[in-house]
């Protein structure tokens, strides 16, 4: 079965735009087709704020990985893209974030999907709208463009 998925990918240490590619390079050689990715976009932390400016993008990926598997090689990516979690929210050379997986709910102890911070960080929002805002974010029932004007009437800054 063919799953279609987004992955949300960010980066704040090094040469930034370089990590982004290789992220996206490593992840075809595992056999995943990247069918669609959005602009980079240069973003203030959220979270752990006093650390460098993100870039942050989405990508559209079509994979017969299932959801674990497709974070085993995200995992994999960073580990390999030399990303270090000496603070948990802190800087990091990469981050590959699963936050839509096809329609699915999964609640493990590894994995959340739909990322459960995914409605309230522009970061994420912004660039998937770019790519597909009609898309219906599964348990929260709203579509990336109606969260997009929610986050934007807050007024938080990309
Ligand atoms: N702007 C921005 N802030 C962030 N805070 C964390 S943690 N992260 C890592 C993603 O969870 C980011 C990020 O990618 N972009």
């Amino acid at each position: 079965m063919v799953n279609r998925a987004f992955l949300s990918i960010g980066s704040n240490i090094g040469k930034r735009e370089r990590y982004l590619y290789e992220a996206i390079q490593s992840l075809e050689k595992h056999s995943i087709k990247v069918n669609n990715f959005s602009s980079i976009f240069e973003t203030d932390p959220v979270g752990f704020t006093e650390q460098d400016l993100f870039l942050n993008m989405v990508i559209e990926i079509e994979t017969e990985k299932n959801p674990h598997e497709l974070l085993e090689i995200c995992l994999d990516i960073e580990q390999q893209l030399d990303r270090k979690r000496i603070i948990h929210w802190g800087p990091r050379t990469i981050d590959l974030d699963i936050i839509l997986f096809n329609e699915d709910i999964i609640h493990t102890k590894d994995l959340i999907i739909p990322h459960p911070r995914m409605h309230e960080r522009a970061f994420v929002l912004v660039p998937l709208a770019e790519i597909n805002g009609e898309i219906v974010i599964p348990n929260i029932n709203r579509t990336v463009d109606i969260l997009l004007h929610q986050i934007n009437k807050t007024g938080v800054r990309l």
